[in-house]
């Protein structure tokens, strides 16, 4: 089975040592509502990664954005987020807006090392966040 891409950002305060990470919660649909993840969406067929990504963050958060290196994970170079979904995810800094939670989110919150863990994580991202624990700068 051909698993859906599903593109997305760690948003973080700076490209360099960054302390912040933005995270998103879902308001809808029902089941994933209340649980935070990476603000992103789906890449439409033929449509390039890079240019979905910064197509979902202007509709849900209402932010440009620069983005920096992928975080490369473990399946096949992503992240099997679910049995239907493969995440990839690039670091990225906003350049021009404020990022609202528009769509699909009602709370935005920036977190550090030592509340990376107070909000509840799609199951699926659980272990990205581990491992983006190992970048952001202790206070
Ligand atoms: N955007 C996003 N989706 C994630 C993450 N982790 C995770 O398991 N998912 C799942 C939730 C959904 O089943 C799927 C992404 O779907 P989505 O609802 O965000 O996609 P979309 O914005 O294009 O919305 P739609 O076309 O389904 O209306 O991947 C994550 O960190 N970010």
């Amino acid at each position: 089975m051909t698993r859906r891409l599903v593109v997305a950002a760690a948003i973080v305060d700076a490209t360099e040592r960054p302390r912040r990470l933005l995270a998103a919660r879902r308001s809808q649909p029902a089941e994933l509502a209340g649980r935070w993840e990476f603000p992103g969406g789906k890449a439409e067929p033929g449509e390039h990664p890079v240019d979905a990504l910064h197509r979902e963050l202007h509709e849900e958060l209402g932010v440009g954005v620069d983005l920096g290196d992928e975080v490369v994970g473990p399946d096949d170079g992503g992240w099997f987020i679910t049995d239907r979904h493969v995440l990839r995810l690039w670091f990225a800094r906003v350049v021009s807006g404020a990022p609202e939670p528009l769509v699909e989110h009602d709370e935005l919150r920036w977190l550090d090392a030592g509340s990376l863990w107070d909000v509840h994580w799609l199951d699926g991202d659980v272990r990205i966040v581990e491992e983006l624990a190992q970048t952001l700068r202790p206070r």
